[in-house]
């Protein structure tokens, strides 16, 4: 039995890969190294690189390894991006998503999590907001993926297959360990920009609005762990092992920063007093958004153990610490 992890040698899917691995399970990563990066899936995976839309592929990994789960984080995940590049984002998450669905549905696979996304709400919720807040993405992002939550939604109810849609708040920091990170060239997030910029990597990042009506301008966040986040999806697949039926949770803190929050934890946790511009706001951008998690600790008992802004910051930086070792090794 092994569980089949799409996206994997990406940001999120190689912390994912690590908690499986140290949990024991055999774990097969379906990749087409877009984003990821080979050398980000532990040794004690087995890597293949391909498309999630290539349903032999996948059926034929079903058959070959015994796959009992997937985990689907393979996508696209720029919100501006999206707003650019609609018909892309409809493509690669949607339309690659069902492909994959209707591939593991026809090869019997019985449980699926999917990365979902805080963007699903746009902006019409209250903060926090719990999983029955009105859904109303403002981007093309996020409702690529809400219509893939509506399709494992329908899929579920026709076919022998259980599910959980995860809808992930803002994704920080790196493994503890030092294993994996977040590596991606260019990245657009507001940790992983800001620990670019103290290290010099950048010479200036800049603060997309700030007359948005919060306390200081700034959109607010809720900044949740990887390694967190990771343990969460383990905790879900175990539940859904034991036969318990679909859930769509929140995965956050429940506690919200602001962009400039952020850029002072960054400052103090680096001692580095870097460069800010204040620019204009961001298009696809809401105010604020905050979880509320209580669904995800009540049905899988899942517990934050990183809860803390600046841990989240330090683990960020250690890793863009390590990232320019690496660099200028291989330069
Ligand atoms: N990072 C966040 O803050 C955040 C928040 C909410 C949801 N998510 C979701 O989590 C998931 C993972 O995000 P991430 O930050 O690790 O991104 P990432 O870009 O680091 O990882 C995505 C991985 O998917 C692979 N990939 C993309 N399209 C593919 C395809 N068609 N076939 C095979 N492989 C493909 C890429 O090569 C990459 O390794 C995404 O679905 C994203 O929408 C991320
Ligand atoms: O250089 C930067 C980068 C970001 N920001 C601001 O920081 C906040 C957070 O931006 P991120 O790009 O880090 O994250 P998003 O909130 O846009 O989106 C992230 O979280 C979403 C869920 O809320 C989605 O899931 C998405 O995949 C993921 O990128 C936003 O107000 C953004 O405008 C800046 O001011 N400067």
């Amino acid at each position: 039995m092994a569980v089949l992890v799409t996206g994997g040698a990406g940001y999120i899917g190689s912390h994912m890969v690590w908690e499986l691995v140290d949990n024991g399970e055999e774990v097969v990563v379906l990749d087409r190294l877009s984003t990821g990066f080979e050398w980000a899936v532990a040794p004690e995976a087995t890597l293949v690189r391909g498309d999630i839309a290539d349903q032999d592929l996948v059926a034929n990994l079903v058959r070959e390894h015994k796959i009992d789960s997937v985990i689907h984080f393979a996508g696209s995940i720029i919100v501006p991006e999206s707003v650019s590049d609609p018909l892309g984002y409809y493509e690669n998450n949607t339309c690659k998503t069902r492909a994959l669905i209707e591939a593991v549905v026809r090869a019997g696979v019985p449980h699926f999590i999917f990365s979902s996304t805080a963007a699903v709400y746009g902006a019409a919720g209250s903060v926090p907001v719990s999983e029955d807040t009105v859904l109303n993405p403002e981007s093309p992002y996020g409702l690529s993926k809400l219509m893939s939550e509506w399709m494992l939604r329908d899929a579920s109810r026709a076919h022998a297959l259980t599910y959980s849609a995860l809808r992930y708040f803002n994704v920080a920091g790196a493994d503890p360990k030092g294993r994996t990170g977040q590596s991606t060239r260019g990245a657009t997030h507001l940790i992983k920009v800001a620990s670019e910029t103290a290290l010099g990597k950048r010479a200036s990042m800049n603060v997309f609005g700030t007359d948005y009506p919060t306390a200081d301008g700034t959109c607010i966040r809720d900044y949740i762990h990887v390694s967190d986040l990771a343990r969460a999806h383990y905790l879900a697949l175990k539940r859904l092992r034991t036969g318990a039926p679909s859930l769509v949770a929140n995965c956050g803190y429940g506690r919200g920063f602001s962009v400039l929050e952020v850029i002072e934890s960054v400052r103090r946790v680096s001692g580095v007093d870097f460069d800010v511009q204040l620019s204009d706001r961001r298009p696809g951008d809401p105010p604020a958004i905050v979880a509320n998690p209580a669904r995800a600790m009540k049905e899988f008992g899942w517990k934050p153990e990183r809860d803390d802004l600046d841990l989240i910051v330090g683990d960020a930086l250690a890793w863009e610490e390590a990232l320019k070792r690496k660099n200028s090794v291989s330069a």
